[in-house]
């Protein structure tokens, strides 16, 4: 199964999401923002975090834009897996491939911490959990207050598209949600950093199993 990372200026998560798709047994291609196509054949593209163009304009905004996004399009409405990780989501919400936008912390602040999430939505990235368990993943964003009007919150809900959702809701995201899910559930966007608490040496290995269950699913497939 074959992953590529996009790399955007700005981007710092791309080889840590890179080292936990390979770890977890994917064959990973990283793919800078200008390219215009996708090696043949890749199963998931992650989009990571970072400060994508320098967060100017809005965060997320300029890669949503970036040469490589008619390509991440085209993946994503062919059925293709996609992961974007705090940045990620927010060039996924830019892009118009997930509902809703990621605003400025409640706090107004900078928020660097581990926090704890209660997985739900049914996925491959959700599924080696099972829905209802609390994880921890450390979070670090200015912008990740989640929003969407009460009739798309509705939707998610109503479709079982909230991924992941705060415990103790950091950042004032709207219903605590920390990830979404697409409609065919295929590309998931949250703030929490699974790539960071991956492996013993990380101190905190809870984001693992997404990468793990994401690979026997997609091998499944
Ligand atoms: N770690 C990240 O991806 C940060 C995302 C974005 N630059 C923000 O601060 O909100």
């Amino acid at each position: 199964m074959r992953a590529a990372v996009i790399v955007y200026p700005g981007s710092n998560c791309d080889r840590d999401m890179e080292v936990a798709f390979a770890r977890a047994g994917l064959d990973v291609t990283r793919v800078w923002h200008k390219d215009t196509t996708l090696p043949a054949g890749i199963d998931i593209v992650g989009v990571p975090g970072g400060f994508s163009f320098g967060d100017y304009l809005r965060c997320g905004a300029i890669a949503a834009n970036a040469p490589i996004s008619g390509a991440l399009r085209d993946h994503a409405a062919r059925g293709g897996y996609v992961l974007g990780v705090c940045n990620g989501f927010q060039v996924l919400t830019e892009a118009g491939l997930l509902p809703g936008a990621l605003l400025r912390n409640a706090g107004l602040k900078y928020i660097c911490r581990t926090v704890g999430l209660r997985v739900e939505g049914a996925s491959v990235y959700t599924d080696g959990y099972g829905a209802g368990t609390e994880i921890a993943l450390p979070i670090a964003h200015h912008d990740g207050n989640y929003f969407a009007d009460p009739a798309t919150l509705d939707t998610l809900e109503g479709e079982g598209r909230v991924a992941v959702r705060y415990t103790d809701n950091p950042n004032g995201s709207a219903r605590d949600i920390a990830g979404i899910l697409s409609e065919n559930r295929r590309v998931l966007g949250m703030m929490p950093h699974p790539e960071r608490a991956a492996e013993p040496a990380h101190g905190n290995t809870d984001g693992a199993r997404l990468f793990a269950h994401l690979t026997t699913a997609l091998t499944a497939a």
